[in-house]
């Protein structure tokens, strides 16, 4: 089978995107194309971005996120910032609205290339997470990982963010937790019956907190825009932090405001890869041709 399509290799902090051009094309990537694309070297990604033709009036794009096992998510804060980065490379427009599985969200390019994101309101009851189980409180969850008596991580904060995530507090350095071995674990934990993106979080400020995430559908990666807006809503709501903070990733850094509308709009930046900058400046798209 051959996949044809034209694309973008971009990424978003080190989150490695595929923006794939599908408009005016009656078909879908398709799990299976993209499980095999990301198999070959050249085109290895945790996300692709499939920009469709709207669905609905307002908006100018349906955008379809596969991660990397094919599998479809709701949301994906670092790819929509590289959709809007190629769509403004290519129209000249700074101003989007898109619809994805998870809704329709607005995205703005400012003058130095950052891109703004309103990724809507978080969703914190237990059936909306969702949560196989019924908890009152979400701020901390009743779950652990470790010995009964001295968890390693434990009492996550879960919110939804058009795909679901859980944050666990840690008081020492991100990077001395084995969250290869713990994510997969709690990605498919029986809890969270539509799988999760795993973070784990140190809180250094008021402003400031420095995370790391285990991508559900994908593993660890450099940056996770949507765990960085969870992150900060919890901690808001825990009352760790104010409501706007910058996460540090391993990829850099992503600044987030909680508006008093409830709406959560990311700032960050995006990089082209190896579409390079002359597509970048002149707006084509590369073409992608692939066996799959
Ligand atoms: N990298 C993303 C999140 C992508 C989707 C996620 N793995 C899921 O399945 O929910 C981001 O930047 O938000």
């Amino acid at each position: 089978m051959a996949l044809d399509v034209n694309f973008a290799k971009m990424n978003g902090l080190g989150n490695r995107i595929i923006v794939a051009d599908m408009r005016g094309r009656a078909d879908k990537i398709t799990p299976q194309a993209a499980v095999e694309l990301n198999a070959q070297s050249d085109t290895g990604f945790d996300q692709i971005m499939a920009i469709h033709d709207p669905k609905s009036e307002g908006t100018d794009a349906y955008v379809m996120i596969l991660n990397n096992d094919g599998s479809e998510a709701e949301a994906c804060g670092n790819g929509t910032r590289c959709v809007v980065s190629a769509l403004s490379a290519e129209t000249g427009k700074n101003h989007f609205t898109f619809e994805t599985l998870g809704g329709i969200l607005t995205a703005d390019e400012s003058e130095d290339g950052m891109v703004s994101v309103d990724m809507g309101r978080p969703r914190f009851r237990w059936d909306q997470i969702p949560l196989e189980e019924e908890f009152g409180d979400t701020t901390g969850i009743e779950l652990q990982i470790g010995p009964i008596d001295a968890p390693v991580l434990h009492t996550p904060s879960v919110a939804n963010m058009g795909n679901p995530h859980a944050i666990f507090w840690v008081k020492k350095d991100v990077w001395t937790y084995d969250l290869d071995r713990f994510g997969p674990l709690l990605e498919n934990h029986p809890i969270f019956p539509q799988r999760a993106n795993i973070s784990i979080a140190q809180v250094q400020s008021d402003d400031h907190i420095i995370i790391r995430t285990w991508e559900r559908g994908v593993g660890l990666t450099q940056a996770c825009g949507s765990a960085a807006c969870a992150t900060a809503v919890c901690a808001a709501r825990k009352k760790l932090t104010g409501r706007d903070v910058k996460i540090t990733v391993p990829g850099g850094d992503l600044f987030i405001e909680w508006r008093d509308d409830s709406h959560v709009i990311m700032t960050g930046p995006t990089e082209w890869e190896f579409a390079g900058k002359l597509d970048a400046q002149t707006g084509k798209w590369m073409r992608l041709v692939e066996e799959v």
